[in-house]
């Protein structure tokens, strides 16, 4: 992985000899910003609750972030379609939303304390965490608007999750950004410029999950490369994909593994010009969405454009699957002069892929087909785990509170200022 500054050691011992050469002193260095989190996500596609238990040291500059164990849990079927209807739109309750916030907390705190078993299983004598971050299921997200500040609402209260856990938890990390006049997503682009950083090549890390979201990461080695860090929802990812194979396989498919069933159809072009046409793609961050945007009525109106085209179901999966590239390679060239078309730029650009979408490879294809002079990889190969990336983020955002550091990145989100995110649920 190329990090733009050596690694701090957790503990280093080093000896030093006097310039006599006869002195053997020991020194030992202890790293006291070394700690233990755990980091809680489920996203917008509601597919489970990724846990990541991480060692921490460091704070911006000399950040390290060491994934110790990782794993996904599906959540219960019940509580599964109940948030997925809820993200739809269906109504609730108070007693039922609360009934439903305590059910998500509980599968978030059942998620720390299974990784904290399995870490303790593979290393007995390993210290537990101490910290969890715990991002929470998005059931709803209204961007932050020029006349209306956001709203963005993550269920699986963190009081809770303390009390079961029994772990201090940090939660409710988007609040702060959006009182500060920002959209509250997206969060990573701090933690990926950290974590992800190059001092040679100008690299997008690229979520694409239910959503897509860029960060930009301008070569390290750049005078002031911190302030031209940036970020945005560029717009789909697997979300009107997803909600089509099921459609079109009659509920026996749920996404498109690999990209295959795509790859067997054409892309029909004028149709993605039609749909890059829409509004949200031509808005200039800072700007963030979710699938109150692109959801199930989305996915109405592009079956309805696509009629005259008389499209066969891989025809309209292979197109769909262009928007998500399209947009993608689009928002950087309009929103990203730094981004070079020139044929050699080939070497010092690259595109680090995550999320689910990742594993899609008619969607990756696409996206070099967009992107010709950039290489395409992912941020495993940069040496960070893609499927935990974003768990590994809310980790290093409680970390960052705890350490009034704050998490957010004005030039991501569009907040007044930076700020300390999270609110905090200590131990009784
Ligand atoms: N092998 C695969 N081939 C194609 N698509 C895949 C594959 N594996 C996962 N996916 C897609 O990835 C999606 C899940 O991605 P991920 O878990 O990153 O989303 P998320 O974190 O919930 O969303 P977000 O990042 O928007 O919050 C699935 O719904 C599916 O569409
Ligand atoms: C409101 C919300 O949950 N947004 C998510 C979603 O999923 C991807 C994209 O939209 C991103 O903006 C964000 O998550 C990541 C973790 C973020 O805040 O950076």
């Amino acid at each position: 992985m190329a990090i733009p500054h050596p690694p701090t050691p957790v503990l280093s011992r080093s000896t030093g000899i006097s310039e006599f050469g006869s002195a053997n002193i020991e020194i030992a260095t202890v790293d006291e910003t070394a700690m233990k989190v755990i980091g809680l996500m489920s996203g917008t596609s509601v597919d489970g609750i990724d846990a990541a238990l991480v060692e921490i040291t460091g704070t911006t500059l000399d950040l390290r972030a060491e994934l110790l164990a990782g794993e996904t849990y599906p959540y219960p079927e019940q509580w599964r379609s109940q948030i997925l209807a809820v993200c739809g739109g269906a109504k609730l309750s108070m007693l039922e939303l609360a009934d439903l916030d305590d059910a998500i907390a509980t599968c978030f705190a059942r998620a720390a304390m299974a990784i904290q078993e399995r870490y303790k299983t593979d290393v007995p004598d390993g210290a537990s965490a101490t910290l969890i971050g715990s991002h929470g299921q998005t059931v709803f997200h209204r961007p932050t608007t020029d006349s209306k500040m956001g709203y963005s609402l993550q269920l699986g209260r963190g009081e809770l999750i303390a009390a079961i856990a029994q772990i201090t938890t940090i939660d409710n990390f988007r609040a702060a950004d959006i009182a500060a006049g920002g959209q509250g997503a997206p969060l990573v682009p701090k933690t990926d410029a950290y974590l992800l950083g190059d001092p040679v090549e100008h690299r997008y890390v690229q979520n694409i999950g239910g959503i897509g979201n860029v960060t930009y990461l301008p070569p390290t080695s750049q005078p002031d490369w911190e302030q031209k860090v940036c970020g945005w929802d560029t717009g789909p990812g697997n979300s009107l994909l997803d909600l089509a194979v099921t459609q079109l396989s009659e509920g026996k498919l749920t996404f498109d593994r690999d990209g295959a069933w795509a790859a067997t159809g054409n892309v029909c072009e004028p149709l993605v010009r039609q749909w890059l046409t829409q509004a949200y793609f031509c808005t200039p961050p800072p700007k963030s969405t979710g699938r109150e945007l692109f959801g199930a009525e989305y996915l109405k109106n592009c079956l309805a454009d696509a009629i005259p085209y008389q499209l066969t179901p891989a025809d309209l999966l292979a197109t769909l699957t262009d928007l998500t590239a399209s947009s993608i390679a689009d928002s950087y060239r309009q929103f990203l002069p730094q981004l070079s078309t020139a044929a050699n730029a080939k070497g010092s650009q690259r595109v680090l892929l995550c999320g689910g979408g990742s594993r899609n490879l008619y969607l990756r294809q696409r996206l070099q087909h967009h992107l010709p002079h950039t290489q395409i990889a992912t941020t495993d190969e940069a040496g960070v785990d893609g499927d935990y990336k974003e768990a590994i983020a809310f980790a290093v955002l409680a970390y960052w509170r705890d350490r009034q550091i704050p998490g957010n990145l004005p030039t991501a989100t569009g907040a007044k200022q930076p700020m300390l995110l999270g609110d905090v649920h200590p131990l009784e």
